[in-house]
């Protein structure tokens, strides 16, 4: 088993690694063979959405994944996220790693058509609405706390703008992981993705205390 990365963040500015990083961190593991074998020594751009501590990416740093010629340019809208992404990496001295976190939503400030491979553990949780983005002058520390977890109708309203972009935002051969949970209902998300040509795949599923969270991979 790969070791899990330490991180030490002020989560009250910064989402806490829980049961979902955890999971991607497990799908990502489970993964990692596949991935070495279909990127081969490909110089790959890796972007993790909503990096939030940086567990995820420095996860992936620390095992090359998903090859040893990764780029990484994780995202996140909370600017207390970008510090957390650094310090992370270097507790866990990833420092000869490419690293550049970009505070940004989704993947707007990325080229299109130039990411090789994308995670995103997003705002899942049902919600009335997503929250206000707040002006940093404007913002209360929980402000960013509820944007990491509220994804208004049915969870999805964050994740649905990823993957209605998906086509636009992923290099040719791309492959993205993205963690849902029940009451997201990926059997709908399978059913639409399929219709636009992505492979749909169910890579790791647990239940987590009442809620059940799965890992799915979209290729082409
Ligand atoms: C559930 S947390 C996951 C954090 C981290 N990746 C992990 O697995 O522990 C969701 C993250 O997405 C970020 N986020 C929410 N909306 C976003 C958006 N529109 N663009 C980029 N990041 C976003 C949040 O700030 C938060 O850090």
């Amino acid at each position: 088993m790969l070791p899990t990365p330490h991180v030490s963040c002020d989560y009250d500015k910064v989402y806490e690694p829980s049961e979902d990083s955890f999971l991607i961190l497990d799908a990502l593991e489970k993964e990692q063979a596949f991935l070495r074998t279909y990127f081969r020594s490909k110089p790959t751009v890796v972007c993790e959405v909503g990096c939030g501590s940086g567990i995820v990416t420095t996860f992936m740093m620390q095992n090359d994944i998903p090859n040893e010629h990764a780029i990484y340019l994780p995202t996140d809208v909370n600017p207390w996220a970008m510090d957390s992404m650094v310090e992370s990496a270097s507790l866990n001295n990833c420092c000869t790693k490419m690293l550049s976190p970009i505070r940004t939503n989704l993947t707007s400030s990325i080229r299109p058509r130039e990411i090789d491979f994308l995670v995103f553990n997003p705002p899942y949780v049902p919600a009335e609405s997503v929250p206000y983005m707040p002006l940093d002058s404007e913002a209360n520390e929980g402000d960013w706390l509820d944007l990491a977890l509220l994804g208004g109708d049915d969870g999805m309203a964050i994740t649905w703008k990823l993957l209605d972009s998906l086509d636009k935002i992923m290099a040719p051969g791309g492959i993205a992981y993205i963690l849902f949970c029940a009451r997201n209902h990926p059997e709908k998300v399978v059913k639409t993705m399929s219709t636009r040509g992505w492979k749909c795949e169910l890579t790791e599923h647990r239940k987590a205390g009442w809620e059940v969270l799965s890992v799915y991979k979209f290729y082409r």
